[in-house]
């Protein structure tokens, strides 16, 4: 099933009664776990991929720590076209497995996305393919803000705060549009990364965009070096906050998020729930950067493919 925007889904905003009771105010999770392709990258690259490729395309290459490709590799199986993906070496082989079982041809180059990006813009000039970026596009940020429209249709008053995970700041991206286009542009934004893969707070206190020297953080799929030049200057506005958790945090968070709700995530996505889990919002409260109580609390569970029980026992020996 497609809408207007893309192949995604109109997901489920269930509430957490156990984070509700953490926090002492409503907690709302979006399950962008359960989208298609596995996270909420089929909203902005469903999108873009039926813009700018469509079924009369030579096939498209992306760019991805995996879940973008993910996307990408769903999106054009669904449109009938070629799909290569160029991930990274940090990429974890259940998501290389994942991106064949979708069709797609599968390439890993350097280290970090950045360099497999490089690839990628190379290939996509040589081979006439269309290039997917995995966050960084107008097109991906409007497919994204799809979330948010159906934030507005389901919840009973405008959100106290959203939370979310940043990589490159498209997900940001799109839920700041999303949110302007609904009225609620003033809404507290809790963008989350995890230490050493925080290249949107590192640009946040330079005052300037930095790129990392590298991805130190077990959390890949949070792995640009360089946040987008519209999520920098998205992050200047008063309302938006960003903050780290480490990757022993996330796991933490990866842990109780499976105990107490039943569903496993990556540990991009478990830095945002790490925002509750943690303490990161109760701080915020006592530091009086976010009001007390709390109107409900929305956390974007982004999802993504790059977790299964042998990945989390593997977390438990290298997160720090
Ligand atoms: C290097 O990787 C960038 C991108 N992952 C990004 C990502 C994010 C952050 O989204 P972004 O800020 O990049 O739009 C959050 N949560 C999950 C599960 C993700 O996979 C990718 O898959 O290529």
């Amino acid at each position: 099933m497609s809408d207007m925007y893309g192949f995604h889904i109109s997901s489920p905003l269930i509430e957490s009664i156990s984070m509700s009771k953490r926090l002492g105010s409503d907690v709302y999770l979006k399950m962008e776990n359960t989208q298609p392709s596995g996270s909420f990258k089929i909203r902005g690259i469903g999108h873009l991929v039926q813009q700018l490729a469509g079924s009369k395309s030579n096939g498209v290459v992306c760019s991805s720590g995996g879940n973008a490709g993910l996307a990408t590799a769903y999106a054009a199986r669904k449109l009938g076209i070629p799909a290569t993906i160029i991930v990274p070496s940090s990429s974890p082989r259940l998501v290389l497995d994942k991106l064949q079982d979708h069709g797609a041809s599968v390439r890993v180059v350097g280290k970090v996305w950045d360099e497999a990006n490089a690839e990628a813009v190379r290939l996509a000039e040589s081979e006439k393919l269309t290039l997917v970026p995995p966050f960084d596009h107008p097109l991906i940020w409007e497919g994204h803000s799809s979330l948010v429209h159906e934030l507005k249709a389901v919840l009973p008053h405008e959100p106290g705060a959203v939370v979310l995970s940043v990589g490159g700041g498209g997900l940001f991206c799109g839920v700041v549009q999303g949110m302007d286009d609904v009225g609620w542009g003033h809404v507290p934004i809790l963008c989350m990364e995890t230490v050493g893969a925080d290249c949107l707070n590192a640009a946040v206190k330079a005052g300037r965009l930095v790129t990392l020297p590298d991805i130190t953080s077990e959390a890949k799929c949070l792995g640009a070096k360089t946040a987008c030049s519209q999520a920098f200057e998205y992050s200047k506005r008063p309302n938006i906050i960003s903050e780290l958790v480490t990757d022993r945090q996330a796991l933490q968070a990866t842990e109780l998020f499976l105990d107490e709700e039943r569903v496993l995530v990556e540990l991009a996505c478990a830095a945002s729930l790490a925002a509750v889990y943690s303490g990161v919002i109760q701080r915020l409260q006592d530091r009086g950067r976010l009001p007390k109580p709390l109107g409900p609390l929305v956390v974007i569970v982004c999802g993504g493919s790059g977790i299964n029980s042998a990945q989390l026992q593997h977390l438990h020996t290298v997160c720090k």
